[in-house]
């Protein structure tokens, strides 16, 4: 298969879908690999290696996509891109659909297959290729909510841990999945005090038993939420409804009720996020005030760390991408269920149930694709 590897161009975004190790990998297969010049660049991978590894380097984004049958990427495709991806293309990336209207209908329009990285998902319902960015985003959910909570950035002006004599703040966790686990373990690393808060009562019941004593399970409920917000430092959004918007948990109004200086961090914003007042904002300028409330909604959280984050993908997402590559895409869905799951757009019909009820599309049975 022809493989393609352009540059990541939404803002701030430094990681690259294929490291060299994942490109010598599809040329043991004979698959060829065309990698846009400087794509590797932001994560420390040189053009050099790339080629080194039996890369063609292509000095434009428009060589790579007209080259390529399979487009793997880590972000969404944005404005830029849409006019470049045609009929013959399989996009092998994360879309988040359910959050993206435009997108939805330029991919529907485009008559691409859209194979979504958030969405492939295992028999035991793990979301496999969410799992490393989720980890990573997690753990960095509590390092920009420690620095936003300093009085610079209008915070509560309150040290995550507290000292001896002073008590530590309180971290309040929506969601107690991938996300929500390594916040709470990253924020009772650091002393504060934290409660996960999450629907699932066995989820609860695993995290109960495998956090430190510092951590409080608490179910998801809206009159639990009005509470714990009331005394809150740093607010973690990490719900997630698999393919689907997140709902908002944190109403506007709900604002009116922290104390000023509280700090939000909604990892789920790539979903639409679990706080209503949350929009999706960029590494360049990642907060915003509501009501003196700091808002951090970053889509993209894992990019501004990507020496850990590229090689963390790609060691999910490679056995993934050479299935696709050696079977093409319908066999490798018809032979691995995890795969077909990816499946939201295909040649103009959206067949991913969270999609099609997010924007009142048609589902069309990701079936009568695969025959
Ligand atoms: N902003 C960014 O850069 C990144 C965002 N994400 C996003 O973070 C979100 C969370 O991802 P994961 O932790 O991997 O998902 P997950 O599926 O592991 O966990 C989600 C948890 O939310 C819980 N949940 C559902 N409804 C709830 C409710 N009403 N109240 C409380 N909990 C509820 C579920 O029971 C589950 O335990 C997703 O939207 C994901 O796309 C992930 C990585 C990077
Ligand atoms: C999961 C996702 O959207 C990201 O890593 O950017
Ligand atoms: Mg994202």
């Amino acid at each position: 298969m022809l493989i393609g590897v352009p540059k990541e161009i939404k803002a701030n975004e430094n990681r690259v879908a294929v490291t060299p190790a994942g490109v010598a990998e599809f040329r043991k297969r004979n698959h060829e690999v065309y990698v846009q010049a400087s794509a590797g660049e932001g994560s420390g991978f040189s053009d050099e290696e790339y080629r080194n590894a039996g890369a063609t380097i292509l000095p434009t984004i428009e060589e790579v996509y007209a080259k390529a049958e399979m487009i793997i990427k880590v972000k969404e495709p944005i404005e830029q891109e849409y006019g470049l991806i045609k009929s013959h293309h399989l996009l092998f990336t994360y879309f988040h659909f359910a959050s993206s209207e435009t997108l939805t209908r330029a991919m529907i329009d485009s008559k691409s297959v859209c194979l979504a990285y958030e969405t492939v998902e295992k028999a035991d319902r793990s979301l496999p290729l969410l799992i490393p960015m989720s980890e990573v985003a997690g753990r960095m959910a509590i390092q920009q909510g420690a620095k936003y909570l300093e009085k610079q950035f209008k915070g509560r002006g309150v040290l995550l841990g507290g000292v001896p004599g002073v008590k530590p703040a309180n971290v309040l966790i929506l969601g107690g999945g991938i996300v929500g686990t390594h916040a709470a373990f990253m924020a009772a690393g650091l002393g504060a005090h934290v409660t996960i808060m999450d629907i699932s009562l066995p989820r609860l019941r695993y995290l109960a038993e495998i956090m430190p004593r510092n951590v409080q399970t608490v179910m998801s409920n809206e009159y639990n939420i009005r509470e714990a917000i009331k005394v809150s430092d740093l607010i973690v959004g990490a719900v997630l409804i698999p393919g689907a918007k997140a709902p908002h948990l944190i109403t506007r109004d709900m604002l009116k009720l922290m104390r000023p200086g509280t700090v939000l961090v909604d990892v789920a914003v790539d979903q639409g996020g679990c706080i209503e007042t949350c929009k999706p904002t960029t590494h360049e300028n990642p907060t915003y005030i509501i009501d003196d409330i700091i808002h951090y909604c970053v889509a993209n959280m894992p990019g501004a760390v990507p020496y850990t984050s590229t090689v963390a993908l790609t060691n999910a997402t490679l056995p993934y991408a050479i299935q696709l590559a050696d079977k093409g895409w319908k066999q490798a869905c018809k032979d691995n269920n995890e795969l077909k799951l990816g499946l939201n757009v295909i040649k103009g019909d959206v067949v991913y149930k969270g999609v099609a009820d997010a924007f009142g599309l048609p589902l069309v049975d990701v079936n009568t694709h695969l025959s």
